[in-house]
């Protein structure tokens, strides 16, 4: 079911920036409990070419939802993989907020499930198994939505795929709403060339970035750090 065999984006860049900023990251006090659990993850992601967004961009991620103070309670995190960014999210939320988290791999979310529990953040995720397309439409609607599915629904699949997971996103985020979507250059691939001469995957990323960057219901950007971050306010 899913394409293991697809390129991962290593959790730490080889970028002597990214690298100076992770090093910092790094020494920014978590909870113990928090920090042990992911350096656990991150081992594992490391070792077993698990995909996750790693410390820089965890950071980012939890820097950017933490901001937002008490305007967002509701997060959806779609790909949850082993449930690393669900923890990042999550930690940064304010008392009573929720990270609903969605995974595809029963395996994975089970070991997610695990990791959240050890970490002490089990009554703040709650993770969901099955097809984000065929889950989303069933939710209600969230302040934040994070999504980190592209490469393995994408990849020699239906180009118009990663057009129609940003409609849906947009149709679950409130009006002030925070949109963030990873690997907005797919691998660097939509940055090199005409994606039109390449895989379905980059023809999808492509269009799907064009497409929010001409939403005159979001203002954004894509933060140009490991493979490209989306960051987007829903406006209207
Ligand atoms: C890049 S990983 C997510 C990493 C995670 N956000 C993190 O940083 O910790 C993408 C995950 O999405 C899952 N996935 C792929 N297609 C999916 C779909 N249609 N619905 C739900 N999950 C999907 C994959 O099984 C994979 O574990």
């Amino acid at each position: 079911m899913i394409n293991t065999s697809l390129p991962i984006v290593p959790q730490d860049s080889t970028d002597q920036r990214e690298i100076f900023a992770t090093a910092l990251v790094r020494q920014a006090p978590l909870p113990e409990r928090l920090n042990t659990v992911l350096l656990e993850m991150e081992k594992a992601a490391r070792d077993e070419g698990i995909p996750v967004i790693g410390r820089l961009e965890g950071a980012i991620v939890r820097t950017l939802t933490a901001l937002r103070g008490d305007t967002t309670t509701r997060v959806l995190d779609i790909g949850t993989a082993i449930g690393y960014s669900a923890l990042w999210l999550a930690y940064a939320l304010p008392e009573g907020g929720k990270v609903t988290s969605i995974e595809l791999d029963p395996e994975r979310a089970a070991r997610a499930a695990d990791f959240i529990d050890r970490a002490g953040m089990a009554d703040r995720i709650e993770i969901l198994v099955g097809d984000a397309f065929e889950l989303i439409p069933h939710l209600g609607a969230y302040d934040l939505i994070f999504q980190d599915i592209m490469k393995h629904r994408y990849f020699g699949s239906d180009p118009s795929l990663a057009t129609e997971l940003l409609k849906l996103s947009k149709a679950h985020l409130e009006v002030n709403g925070l949109l963030m979507i990873d690997n907005a250059f797919c691998g660097g691939g939509v940055v090199a060339g005409d994606a039109a001469e390449h895989s379905n995957e980059l023809v999808g990323v492509r269009n799907m970035n064009q497409a929010l960057a001409e939403d005159p219901d979001f203002d954004g950007v894509i933060l140009p750090v490991r493979d490209g971050l989306w960051i987007a306010r829903r406006t209207a």
